[in-house]
């Protein structure tokens, strides 16, 4: 578990970090989402003990990763947003340097190296030298660096940079994976990314936490008064007493694709909802409903209605 209370990292006159205070629990995958410059890669920097915070607090499984850092550090791997490879040393050798500063246990290191290699796929470039692998293979490396030994905290500032997308496609899997035992936080400006992945968000913007919580709940916050796409059999002269039913706050009718069929897209009245009159009306006028489903915000949209973004492109 990681507790974070009144965060603040201040360079000179810019507050990169202002006021940042969350709490993130065990087994659960945390996405970091924000545009660039909002502070995402300085919070995981301060969480990992990487730079120091300029005041608040970071406990790290009951350590203050200011006070006890070498306790707070061994529960957690970490790939920074450039991953710290030595360009001179094989990727064997690479782990193998970075399991004795994990200081992982003797007797079990070859395994877990072995076993970090698996699955970040890339036993087959083990003797090769790090300076001679592709950016993704490097990202990689990074990656096997970072859950070497298995950490309880698994942190990934960008994981997916310079994958292609068969390689971002694995990364995520064992992302989900490694959630059934560790919690997982990545810092990701791909929103589809953050919707597949994650558990819940933290959407940061300009040092401060401009919204937290599941990505369902996000995209439903946001998208206030529902709004429903219907398709009826039926003709658009027919469906004229869709208008008239209570709730509704407007109803657009376009033909269907389909021969006899229409398309409506009806939005409710703030706080009412009109499904089950609709039913009821439908069943009274003869109109069978071939569909009916709610019209959810994106993402996208929530990300830039909570991060100013949506008035500064206006
Ligand atoms: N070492 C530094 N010295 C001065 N300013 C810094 C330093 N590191 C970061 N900043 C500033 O802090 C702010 C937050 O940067 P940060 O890298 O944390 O953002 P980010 O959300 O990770 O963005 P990106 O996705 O572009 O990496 C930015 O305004 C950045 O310019």
């Amino acid at each position: 578990m990681i507790e974070i209370q009144h965060l603040v990292k201040k360079y000179g006159n810019n507050t990169a970090v202002n006021d940042l205070s969350m709490v993130l629990k065990a087994g659960k995958v945390y996405g970091f989402l924000g545009p660039n410059g909002a502070g995402k890669s300085t919070t995981m920097n301060m969480i990992t003990g990487y730079i120091g915070a300029t005041s608040g607090e970071i406990i790290i499984n009951g350590h203050d990763i200011r006070k006890e850092p070498a306790a707070a550090k061994k529960c957690i791997g970490y790939l920074p947003e450039v991953p710290p490879l030595y360009m001179d040393m094989t990727v064997e050798e690479y782990l193998k340097f970075a399991a004795e500063l994990k200081q992982l246990n003797k007797h079990t290191r070859y395994a877990d190296m072995k076993q970090a290699m698996e699955l970040t796929k890339i036993t087959d470039v083990k003797n090769r030298m790090i300076r001679n692998l592709s950016k993704g293979y490097r990202q990689r490396v990074g990656l096997a660096q970072a859950i070497l030994g298995f950490p309880e905290i698994i942190i990934l500032d960008e994981p997916t940079a310079g994958l292609d997308p068969k390689q971002i496609i694995e990364i995520r899997d064992l992302i989900k994976s490694l959630s059934q035992k560790h919690t997982v936080i990545l810092s990701s400006h791909i929103l589809s990314e953050i919707s597949e992945v994650c558990d819940y968000v933290f959407i940061i913007s300009k040092g401060r936490l401009a919204a937290d919580d599941t990505v369902e709940n996000l995209k439903q916050k946001l998208s206030g008064d529902a709004v429903f796409e219907l398709i009826l059999k039926a003709s658009e002269e027919e469906v004229s007493f869709l208008q008239d039913l209570k709730g509704v706050a407007s109803c657009h009718v376009t033909a269907g694709r389909q021969e006899g069929t229409v398309n409506v897209k009806m939005a409710a009245k703030s706080g009412e909802d009109f499904r089950e009159d609709l039913f009821y009306a439908c069943v009274q006028n003869d109109t069978p409903i071939l569909q009916m489903q709610p019209v959810s915000h994106s993402l996208e949209e929530v990300f830039l209605e909570v991060t100013g973004e949506k008035e500064e492109q206006k």
